[in-house]
């Protein structure tokens, strides 16, 4: 706090222009000042005619907004790092073929593996923050520790988003709506910025582009695939993302998975997709319910990559010509 300005502040808190208001102290034109700064600013004549207590004004604004944390449930995206699950065992009882991994912020790592191998167990496994206490025995830390256990049930701030094949929109509200809903709910305070930064980024990753106005049950699968990973990126607390299968969702996958990693988080998909497996920067492999074993991508990998996304650019190609009436001709005429 004592860092930022009181515009920073402001921005983060949106809640403290009320303590300002409550203690009739006029900060607006102190918006590139710090508190301490615009305390300093009142003259021994100021503060002795309104009784100024600068000490007990300062250390009531830190206690106001750690209330107001506490009570909104707000936890900073900033505090998780890393997470790091540790070992269990499999569906035969046998342990897992690693001890621990600890993936980073600002990390991919795929999961890998047959149907029914328990790739949504492990992905469930770290929603529910394990502690030995799921079919898995498995363990997750947060940071190294052990996590709190308020992340399993604040709903306000969850420590997982989840992105699932299937988006149903049930409400019946305009994509503008859905997205002012969820900004005001995270105390955004330039709520019309924000939506225009995830419409904007959904549109990037849809193929069909859409706007404001649009009803989020008209969406197609894509598209709303696409505004739930810019909401995701743009507008969750969550700093973990796990993503279940993104290969079908009609969307640009490189691009959906360079945003959110930009914004900070750490991100856990499991895929059949060799390159969204190869995307990533490790991949975990299940076999009978137990990570069998943790492969770092390569750089023959990574060369291999650049070869992958040549021909997937070609069926892509295809693909829109497909749609538009073409006729397709082979790849070198
Ligand atoms: N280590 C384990 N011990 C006991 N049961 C397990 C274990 N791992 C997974 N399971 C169970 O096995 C079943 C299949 O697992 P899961 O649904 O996670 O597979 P999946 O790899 O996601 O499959 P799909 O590719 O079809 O989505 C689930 O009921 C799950 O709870």
């Amino acid at each position: 706090m004592n860092k930022l300005t009181i515009g920073q502040l402001e921005e983060k808190y949106p809640f403290i222009i009320s303590y300002f208001e409550e203690n009739k102290l006029d900060t607006s034109n102190y918006k590139d000042k710090t508190f301490r700064e615009y305390l300093d600013s009142f003259s021994q004549e100021d503060i002795e005619n309104w009784a100024i207590n600068k000490e007990k004004l300062e250390s009531d604004l830190e206690a106001f907004i750690e209330q107001m944390k506490e009570f909104l449930g707000i936890k900073e995206d900033t505090k998780v790092k890393s997470l790091t699950i540790l070992s269990g065992h499999n569906k035969s009882g046998d342990k897992e073929g690693f001890k621990e991994l600890t993936i980073n912020k600002s990390e991919i790592v795929s999961i890998v593996g047959p149907t029914g191998s328990g790739k949504s167990r492990l992905l469930a496994d770290i929603e529910w923050t394990a502690q030995r206490d799921t079919p898995t025995g498995r363990g997750i830390l947060i940071n190294g520790a052990m996590p709190d256990k308020k992340w399993r049930f604040s709903s306000n701030n969850k420590l997982v988003a989840q992105l699932s094949q299937n988006m149903n929109f049930v409400m019946d509200l305009t994509v503008k709506e859905f997205l002012e809903l969820h900004a005001q709910s995270r105390l955004i305070q330039d709520v019309e910025e924000t939506i225009r930064k995830i419409i904007s980024a959904a549109n990037n990753l849809a193929g069909e582009k859409f706007d404001l106005e649009t009803p989020v049950t008209s969406l197609s699968g894509g598209q709303s695939r696409a505004l739930m990973i810019a909401d995701t990126a743009i507008l969750s607390s969550s700093p973990i993302v796990l993503i279940d299968e993104i290969e079908n969702a009609g969307i640009d996958r490189k691009k959906a998975l360079e945003l959110l990693v930009s914004e900070d988080k750490i991100v856990l998909m499991a895929t059949h997709d060799p390159i969204l497996a190869l995307m990533a920067d490790r991949r975990i492999v299940i076999k009978n319910g137990g990570i069998d074993k943790i492969i770092e991508t390569s750089n023959e990998e990574k060369e291999l990559l650049l070869e992958l996304e040549k021909m997937d650019n070609i069926i892509q190609g295809m693909r829109n010509r497909l749609r538009i009436g073409e006729s397709l001709k082979p790849v070198n005429s």
